[in-house]
């Protein structure tokens, strides 16, 4: 049980990656709040999942890119728990789309979920985390962001998305230098490419899904539970205590797979 009684929120914790990272965290004893943005039916079938394992979940309904989203779910951990330990930044889009005509409102709604949303998510929750302050062991919390094999490396449909992955990386070294007085630790993770709703379409072109198979050395793509033994092993202070500022690829080896 590595997250014992630790409260831990997870935007996107309906589905996918999210769902996988709040599920595991559940069974390691964490406390549970998952933020979704839409989609009701897999939120509640998240916390029951939670529940029906022994856990204790909520779900709250909140678009990451309004402000407001992200004051009301840390309010309602605070409210639900009494506290806050663990911040876990997933929510995001990735509608591909081509360069030259891509719209403007695709720019803008990518840029608002992941880099904007990833920025107010976290900001509200190290409020939260420094107004508790410093435990015995001397740390306040842990912030856990996903951000993306594609902070590193480009994608043609995805030019919009990219430079959110990357700027939701920075965004995990920038805190880490701000928070770490505080006993904040700041990290993130980058997966490759992990089976999701997210890119569904895309790999349902077989061709597509066989050349991004073909070049990940461990020889399959990702699953939602890939990464959530790298977020919790950040998550924990006992693990990962000097671990601040840190980036890990979760990609079954695919950015290193030149020839
Ligand atoms: N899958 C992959 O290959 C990779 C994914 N990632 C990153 O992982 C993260 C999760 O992606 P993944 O699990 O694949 O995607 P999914 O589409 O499976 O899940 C996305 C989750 O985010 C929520 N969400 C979407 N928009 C918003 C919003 N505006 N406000 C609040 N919640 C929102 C969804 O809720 P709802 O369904 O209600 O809209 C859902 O819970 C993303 O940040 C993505 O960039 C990084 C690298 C690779
Ligand atoms: C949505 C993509 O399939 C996925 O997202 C990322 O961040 C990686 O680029 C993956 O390919």
């Amino acid at each position: 049980m590595l997250l014992k009684d630790k409260v831990l929120l997870v935007t996107g914790g309906s589905k996918g990656i999210g769902r996988g990272i709040a599920v595991a965290a559940a069974r390691h004893g964490a406390k549970i709040g998952i933020n979704f943005a839409g989609d009701e039916a897999s939120a509640q079938s998240a916390v029951e999942e939670i529940k029906a394992a022994g856990g204790q979940a909520f779900a709250l309904r909140g678009d990451v890119s309004k402000p407001e989203s992200a004051t009301a779910f840390v309010a309602a951990a605070v409210e639900a728990y009494g506290r806050l330990d663990v911040f876990v930044n997933n929510a995001g889009i990735c509608p591909f789309h081509g360069f030259l005509d891509m719209p403007v409102e695709t720019v803008d709604r990518t840029i608002a979920v992941n880099l904007n949303g990833a920025y107010y998510m976290c900001q509200a929750a190290a409020n939260q985390m420094v107004k508790q302050g410093k435990g015995a062991n001397g740390f306040a919390g842990s912030i856990v962001a996903v951000s993306s094999i594609s902070a590193l490396v480009g994608g043609e449909y995805q030019t919009h998305y990219t430079p959110t992955k990357a700027g939701v990386l920075s965004l995990m070294q920038s805190t880490a230098i701000a928070l770490g007085k505080h006993g904040i630790r700041c990290n993130a993770v980058l997966p490759g490419t992990i089976l999701t709703d997210i890119n569904k379409d895309d790999l349902a072109d077989l061709k597509k899904r066989e050349y991004m198979e073909a070049r990940i050395p461990l020889g399959r793509l990702g699953q939602p539970e890939d990464l959530a033994g790298p977020v919790i092993f950040l998550a924990s202070d006992e693990l990962a205590g000097y671990v601040t500022g840190a980036s890990l690829l979760v990609d079954g080896g695919m950015f290193v797979n030149l020839q």
